[in-house]
């Protein structure tokens, strides 16, 4: 049955039904337009001859009287009085009983079918769904990706190298399956692409389709999952069948743990469905022969819930691990997405890589977008750093909050919190250089000051680790230092949290304690990753968790003083910072240096951006973070 058909077929349902009431109220109307008159009174009539004609139907009789009025009289069962017209010389017709309701009496005797038959209709196209799709039920609901929805090839997809060389055997495999059935060679029939969220898996898998030139046809794992037993089997089926038919051909499986589960891992019982389309998709990858040029490819975040029969040789034996992109990956996607961004020419995407940790591909575009958008609200005909960098913040740290009511004092607070992280960091050779600082609230934060390793990090020193710990503290230094010891406020607890991570990890993870050793404390990874306490930790004694948390103070501490020293010996270069905060809200790393050597930072006056933040371009960089989080830690907004 197709769409169009069944359409017809539900406005003709509608129609008749329609039909059939209108006759059923139109009825007794015209009846009411007649004299109704008792069979008694009829005859009185007629012996007295007063009527001229009648049509006896049945029991019904209808006709006029001499006056030509209409008149409509029943007559009991067995009454004879057809003699009687003939002798008053009344016209008589004669009808068989039914014909003259017959139209509405075969409605009303097929209605209760009709309406049957339209409910049924109205169930199976709800199931459909609304999509409109020209599909029965239990079709596959793949979609065909066609030219129209844009080719995509390894050029869209960047910074991740080692995944698309991997798969460019199976582009040559689609592009000529004959030549590898003539070699005799193995083709992989699934191929398993694993990697967390926005990495660019479902773009990869469409871009092997576009290189090799063949149909992309796509699902969701989700959508074999269905409340009736049997569906998600017949809809796997059936992609099958469609797939044969378009060989050369890909699947791709989105989100397949959504049917792929490890069986019997389910929560109580009522899996049988999702068994049963599992097994279905197993059955089917057996199946059909590894020439007839029909590759599955499959994406997942979580490979470990897999059922390990979806992975065994002949399934998806190929496992490809797509991952967030390094540095250099970071830079080539900006890149593949600034393609369509006029640029200006100060756009430095080295820095944005560089600023960028932990992003995803699709963080990444988004970061573009972003930028184009503010541009546009900027009214510019180029996107500019400026522009990029804020979107960055946005994206990491949430929108600026520019309503944000903060009192003269606080506002002081802020800038003298940051300018204590700033200084710290200037003054510690091991930190990584300060990109910015700002007391613009963003997200939960107040302000923040932004520091950028000079390459990806790999690994922490211990240097780095004591010098992150010192400009941690260096704000609520800061804080204590010019306000006093009773004004300090809560928006370090950022700070004081991150330090306690750092510091923690340093005791019980990386070996950094000489008193603890180089042992890891805490069997339990995610209590420590947590940051929760390990007091109740089964794996260590109590008087080992004594010295572990006594380290972890000491670590802190240390960090305390260090950042005590140097803001109690530079107290004058930390007003200098402070006061530039505050006069111009956000300064670059090479600005605040600029300061401390007497040189105020240039503003562009008739510039209209809303922002006050310098044209130059800031080469140095900054860590990102509310008030900077450490290497490998997310980032830490501080309130
Ligand atoms: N390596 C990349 N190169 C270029 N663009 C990318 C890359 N990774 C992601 N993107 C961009 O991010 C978007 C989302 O990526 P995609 O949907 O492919 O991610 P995914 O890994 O399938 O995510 P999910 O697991 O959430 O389904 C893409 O359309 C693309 O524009
Ligand atoms: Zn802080």
């Amino acid at each position: 049955m197709n769409a169009n058909f069944r359409n017809f077929a539900l406005w003709a349902i509608i129609a008749l039904l329609l039909v059939a009431l209108f006759q059923l109220f139109q009825s007794p109307g015209q009846r009411s337009a007649t004299d109704e008159v008792p069979f008694s009174q009829f005859m009185d009539q007629v012996e007295r001859g007063e009527v001229r004609d009648v049509t006896v139907q049945g029991q019904q009789i209808t006709g006029h009287y001499t006056s030509t009025r209409a008149f409509q009289s029943y007559a009991p069962g067995n009454a004879q009085f057809v003699e009687t017209l003939r002798s008053k010389n009344v016209v008589v017709n004669a009808r068989p009983p039914s014909e003259n309701f017959s139209l509405i009496g075969a409605l009303i005797s097929w209605l209760p079918m009709l309406i049957i038959l339209g409910i049924w209709i109205f169930v199976m196209r709800q199931m459909q769904g609304s999509g409109g799709k020209a599909m029965g039920f239990g079709k596959s609901k793949a979609k065909l990706l066609t030219e129209a929805h844009g080719r995509v090839t390894f050029e869209d997809v960047a910074g991740i190298d080692e995944a698309k060389e991997d798969l460019q055997e199976i582009v040559e495999f689609l592009r000529d399956p004959q030549k590898f059935q003539r070699l005799g060679g193995r083709i992989p029939r699934g191929v398993l692409l694993v990697g967390p969220p926005g990495t660019g898996k479902t773009l990869t898998a469409r871009a092997v389709a576009g290189e090799a030139n063949v149909p992309f046809f796509t699902i969701s794992g989700s959508d074999f999952v269905e409340m009736f037993v049997g569906v998600g089997a017949s809809r796997v089926r059936d992609m099958f069948e469609q797939a044969k038919k378009n060989s050369p051909c890909i699947i791709f499986i989105d989100e397949i743990d959504a049917v792929g589960r490890h069986r019997g891992a389910g929560m109580g019982g009522g899996n049988d469905e999702r068994e049963q389309t599992l097994n279905q998709l197993l059955v089917e990858m057996d199946g059909f022969e590894p020439n007839e040029g029909v590759i599955i490819i499959a994406a997942t975040n979580r490979p470990d819930v897999l059922d390990p029969a979806l992975l065994r040789p002949g399934r998806f034996d190929r496992q490809i691990v797509v991952p967030n992109p390094d540095i250099t990956g970071r830079e080539k996607i900006l890149k593949v997405h600034m393609r369509k961004v006029p640029l200006a020419p100060d756009v430095n995407v080295k820095t944005l890589a560089r600023g960028t940790p932990g992003f995803s591909g699709a963080d990444l575009m988004n970061l573009v977008n972003e930028a184009a958008l503010l541009a546009a609200r900027r009214s510019r005909r180029l996107v500019t750093m400026a522009e990029f960098e804020d979107a960055k913040d946005k994206v990491m740290m949430g929108a600026e909050r520019r309503t944000l009511v903060m009192t003269e004092e606080e506002k002081k607070l802020t800038a003298y919190h940051e300018a204590g992280h700033a200084l710290v960091a200037l003054h510690q050779p091991a930190s990584d250089p300060i990109h910015k600082a700002t007391i613009i609230p963003r997200g939960r934060a107040l302000g923040m000051v932004m520091r950028l390793p000079e390459k990806d990090q790999v690994s922490l020193t211990r240097a780095k680790c004591k010098a992150d710990l010192a400009v941690a503290m260096g704000g609520r230094v800061a804080e204590e230092m010019v306000f006093g010891y009773e004004k300090v406020t809560s928006g370090a607890s950022g700070d004081i949290q991150m330090a306690t991570k750092l510091a923690r990890a340093m005791a019980t993870q990386f070996g950094m304690s000489d008193k603890l050793g180089p042992l890891l404390y805490g069997e339990n990874q995610e209590e420590a990753f947590m940051g929760h306490s390990m007091g109740k930790n089964q794996h260590v004694s109590d008087e080992t968790q004594k010295m572990v948390d006594a380290e972890i103070k000491s670590f802190v501490n240390q960090g305390y003083e260090t950042a005590n020293k140097i803001l109690t010996e530079q107290e004058d270069e930390l007003h200098t910072i402070a006061k530039g905060l505050l006069e111009y809200e956000t300064l670059s790393g090479e600005e605040i240096r600029n300061l401390l050597d007497g040189k105020p930072p240039v503003r562009d006056t008739d510039d209209d951006q809303p922002i006050g933040r310098a044209s130059a371009v800031p080469t140095a960089g900054v860590k990102r973070g509310g008030d900077e989080p450490s290497g490998g830690m997310e980032p830490q907004p501080q309130g």
